[in-house]
């Protein structure tokens, strides 16, 4: 098997409280755990812990898209209703397409763990060749929507939408990532 490449990924924890010291945040350590158990390739992270600013969310999705060349990028916080949630619309923002089956998924993901899934208005989007991805700010959100649900055999009942990445990213041009099936497995349609 050919050697995997090594993949960039941005994360992205917006909380007001967390990024001024008020609670340590647990947002990106819960992203970076997730992703080395999840992906088989050598990973590359990219971090950034900022409040809820429109602007400056942009400026962080833009820099980690255009100038470190991130081929994914997952944000965690600010997708509620409250006024200061303004995580959807900085992504929207600097969206060249959107795609709303990750949205959809997720909060499908979601009600198997919380009746207020529907609170959630995250959105994903395609800037240039990244997929940016928007993600709960509770910090366990981050494995249930990444994962999806599992039964007591380990059987996926819902799956994650992280199995739906691998493909979205080849199909986008971008590197080929590869999972580990214990964790989560990458779906590919079968080639005729
Ligand atoms: N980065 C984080 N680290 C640890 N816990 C978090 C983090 N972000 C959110 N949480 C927890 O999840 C809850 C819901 O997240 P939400 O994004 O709605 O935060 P919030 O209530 O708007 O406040 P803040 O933006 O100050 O985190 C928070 O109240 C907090 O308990
Ligand atoms: N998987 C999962 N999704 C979830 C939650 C959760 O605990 N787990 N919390 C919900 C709640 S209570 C809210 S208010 C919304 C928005 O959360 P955010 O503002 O922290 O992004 O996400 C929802 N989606």
């Amino acid at each position: 098997m050919d050697k995997l490449p090594t993949i960039r990924i941005g994360l992205v924890s917006i909380s007001d409280r967390a990024s001024s010291g008020v609670y340590l945040d647990e947002g990106l350590p819960a992203l970076r755990s997730w992703l080395e158990r999840a992906v088989s390739n050598p990973v590359e992270f990219v971090e950034r812990l900022i409040p809820d600013e429109q602007a400056v969310i942009e400026d962080s999705l833009r820099a980690l898209a255009d100038q470190e060349g991130c081929a994914l990028i997952l944000t965690t916080g600010g997708t509620g209703p409250a006024p200061r949630d303004v995580t959807p619309e900085a992504t929207l923002a600097v969206a060249d397409r959107v795609m709303p089956g990750f949205g959809e998924q997720m909060r499908q993901v979601s009600l198997y763990y919380v009746p207020t899934a529907i609170l959630s208005r995250q959105v994903g989007v395609i800037r240039g060749t990244s997929l940016i991805l928007n993600l709960p700010g509770r910090p366990k959100a981050i494995q249930e929507t990444l994962e999806g649900v599992k039964n007591a055999e380990g059987q996926v009942v819902v799956h994650g939408i992280f199995a739906s990445v691998p493909y979205c990213i080849e199909l986008m041009g971008g590197p080929y990532i590869e999972t580990r099936a214990e964790v989560i497995t990458a779906f590919r349609p079968k080639k005729k």
